[in-house]
Parts: C-alpha cells; sequence; structure tokens
C-alpha cells in the first residue's frame, strides 16, 4: 500500500531522493523550466509539488509555505516517503550592508529564533546543514561563476512583533548575515531524522530597508531578487548532482 502522507500528499511510489524546498508555491512555476519532464503532483494546503529530472536525476520541488511549522511537517512527511537530502530554496532580508539584492547565502548554520524546532529539542542544540551537501553548494557556485556569501541566518517567527528593528539590530552586530522563518526548522529536524539539509537564500529586502515593501517587489518580480531566484536555483541542482554521482 502506498503510504500517502496526510499534508503533502505525496507516497513512496515517486521513489525520488532530493527535493527543493521553496516557500512561495509560486516558485514552482520558475523552477520547472530547469527541469525537464516536468509533473505537476498535488496541491494540498502550502505544499504545492511538482517531479522532474535534472541531468538525468529525479528531482522533487515541493513549496513549504511560511514558517518553520509547516516546513518542519513537509522533512517529517518527505522523509516518509524516502527522500534522503533537500535544499531550501528561499528567500531573506538582510542583516548586513555587504549582503546585496539578489546575493545567494550559503547557509552554514541558523540562529532558532522560531518555536518549531524549539518543540523537538531545546534552543543549545545547533541548527547546522549537512556539510557534504553544503560543501556541494559552495562547488556549485563556484563552478558557475556565482558570487555567494556563506555564514548565519537567523530564522524567526513574524514580522509584525513590537521590537523587530531592535532584533535585527541585535542580530546584524552578532554577524548574523540575514533572516528568513525556515531555515532553522529544517536544519533541527532533518538532522534528527537523518536527512541531509541545506538551504540556499536569496536575499530580497536592502540592509535596512523596508521589509515588507522590499517582499511586495519581490512577488512583483523585481530584477535583481529574481536573478538571485534563478541563481540559487541553479546552485542546488548541480549540488544533487554533485550528491548523486558522490562527488561532494
Ligand atoms: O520566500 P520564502 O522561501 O517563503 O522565504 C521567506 O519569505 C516568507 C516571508 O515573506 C518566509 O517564508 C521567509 O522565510
Ligand atoms: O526580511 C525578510 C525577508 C524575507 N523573509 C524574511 O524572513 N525576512
Amino acid at each position: 500500500m502506498p503510504n500517502v502522507q496526510p499534508h503533502i500528499q505525496l507516497d513512496d511510489t515517486l521513489e525520488v531522493k532530493y527535493a527543493l524546498l521553496p516557500g512561495d508555491p509560486a516558485r514552482l512555476d520558475r523552477i520547472s523550466p530547469f527541469l525537464e519532464n516536468v509533473m505537476e503532483l498535488k496541491f494540498n494546503r502550502e505544499y504545492r509539488s511538482l517531479i522532474g529530472t535534472y541531468k538525468g536525476i529525479k528531482i522533487l520541488a515541493i513549496s513549504t509555505g511560511i514558517g518553520g511549522a509547516s516546513a518542519g511537517i513537509a522533512v517529517e512527511e518527505l522523509h516518509n516517503i524516502g527522500v534522503e537530502a533537500l535544499i531550501r530554496i528561499g528567500s531573506c532580508g538582510s542583516l548586513q550592508p555587504k549582503v546585496k539584492m539578489g546575493d545567494i547565502i550559503l547557509v552554514s548554520g541558523a540562529v532558532r529564533d522560531d518555536g518549531a524546532s524549539k518543540t523537538y529539542v531545546d534552543a543549545m542544540f545547533p541548527a547546522v546543514p549537512d556539510i557534504d551537501l553544503l560543501f556541494a553548494c559552495v562547488e556549485s557556485a563556484k563552478e558557475k561563476n556565482i558570487p555567494f556569501h556563506t555564514g548565519i541566518a537567523r530564522s524567526h517567527d513574524s514580522f509584525y512583533t513590537d521590537d523587530e528593528d531592535a532584533i535585527d539590530a541585535f542580530w546584524s552586530k552578532k554577524g548574523v548575515l540575514g533572516c528568513d522563518m525556515e531555515t532553522a526548522a529544517i536544519f533541527t529536524i532533518g538532522h534528527l531524522r537523518g536527512v541531509k539539509t541545506a538551504s540556499i537564500l536569496n536575499n530580497v529586502v536592502e540592509y535596512q530597508g523596508d521589509t515588507l515593501d522590499s517582499i511586495v517587489n519581490y512577488v512583483d518580480g523585481e530584477s535583481l531578487s529574481m536573478q538571485g531566484e534563478k541563481n540559487e536555483i541553479l546552485v542546488a541542482l548541480e549540488a544533487f548532482v554533485k550528491l548523486e554521482k558522490g562527488l561532494s
């Protein structure tokens, strides 16, 4: 009997080892041109999925929605259907002047300022990517001449607390490069389940810029952010090729 998962609505008959995890379901339309033999699968709640091939390797793409709670459910259910490695293809806001619009960050660790990961294990447990998958991303970016930053991201649960500017200033001073909402949960839960994870973040908000305005511009297709998105997708796909060939 296929083990259909309650939220992603997929099962292990897909026999797929690699998954790209954007937050936004609409990003799948822009992942699709990178793949061959694309087939739309399911769209249940925030989880829209498609499958295709890249250089002959089967790749699943599935959106996770906003936040660690829904991303964590995706990691669990993907693990249940046999996915072995996943890369978040996200957007983020810059916390450093050097992280410009459309720059990509290959995340080497995440501040666990989310709720979901803490329901699994105390906050002192580190949120880190799989080192082979991170190195594969680094090598892929170099080979494709795509500039990148490596460093720490902060994953949070809201844009609308009363203290957002102060919180950003605090983490900026600690050298954190940017903030998103899912990386910490994906790293933590992936580690606990034995799934290899990485996270690539495309910066869509200038340092000290207006976060919510910038997110609207990104949705409207602002060009630097769109180039950053293409770059992160390509780097992730090439990293899976390396993993498949045992090169990382
Ligand atoms: O663009 P995605 O991948 O959804 O990522 C970022 O954008 C959303 C907020 O606008 C959050 O999910 C955040 O992590
Ligand atoms: O500033 C930002 C932009 C995108 N996503 C975030 O979590 N924060």
